[in-house]
């Protein structure tokens, strides 16, 4: 399957000089959904994942199905003021300002394996920060997975020797 057919890409949103590459047509689309979330989950298969993390608000809507299909749980990272009980915070840049980023202090436990799903790799600033957050926790990051990664803003080099996969580069 052709991915790149169900992404849209937009020019000039949300600010001036971005190239926005929107994932909601591959969601609208039940085909393309499932054989994103498929190629994912067989990329994870080996690696015993105990726990899928995904950032807020995209890494969820492709990080739940993957968790669901490996049949193990899934762990949200959300920006302030979202989670109710004890956080942890790690701070972070990214394509367009800064941001922080939260987990509930019991998300992971000691010693989990997990696999970080979201849907697009930019600067790395939000795959930093997750990385950052889960290994807090003492989570072991066993591999990251993307719908897309856009090459020239090198988020590759934030991610360093963890390994990840891709589905589509731009
Ligand atoms: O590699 P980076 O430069 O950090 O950029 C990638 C992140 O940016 C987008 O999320 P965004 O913060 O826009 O939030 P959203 O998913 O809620 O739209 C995207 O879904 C990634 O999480
Ligand atoms: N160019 C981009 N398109 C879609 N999502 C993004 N998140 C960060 N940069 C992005």
């Amino acid at each position: 399957m052709e991915l790149k057919d169900y992404i849209a890409t937009i020019n000039d949103y949300p600010k001036k000089g971005i190239v926005f590459r929107d994932i909601s047509p591959l969601m609208a689309d039940g085909n393309a959904y499932n054989y994103a979330a498929t190629e994912i989950v067989q990329y994870a298969r080996d690696k015993q994942i105990d726990m899928v993390v995904g950032p807020e608000a995209r890494g969820f809507i492709i990080g739940c199905p993957v968790a669901f299909a490996l049949g193990v749980g899934f762990a949200p990272v959300r920006k302030p003021g979202k989670l109710p009980r004890e956080v942890i915070e790690a701070t972070y840049e990214k394509e367009y300002g800064t941001d922080t980023l939260t987990m509930h202090a019991d998300s992971i436990k000691k010693g989990q394996r997990v696999l970080i799903v979201d849907d697009l790799l930019a600067t790395g600033g939000t795959i930093k920060a997750t990385i950052e957050l889960v290994e807090k926790l003492g989570g072991i990051v066993v591999g990251a997975a993307f719908l897309i990664e856009l090459d020239a803003l090198h988020g590759r080099d934030k991610i360093g020797n963890y390994d990840y996969k891709v589905l589509m580069h731009y």
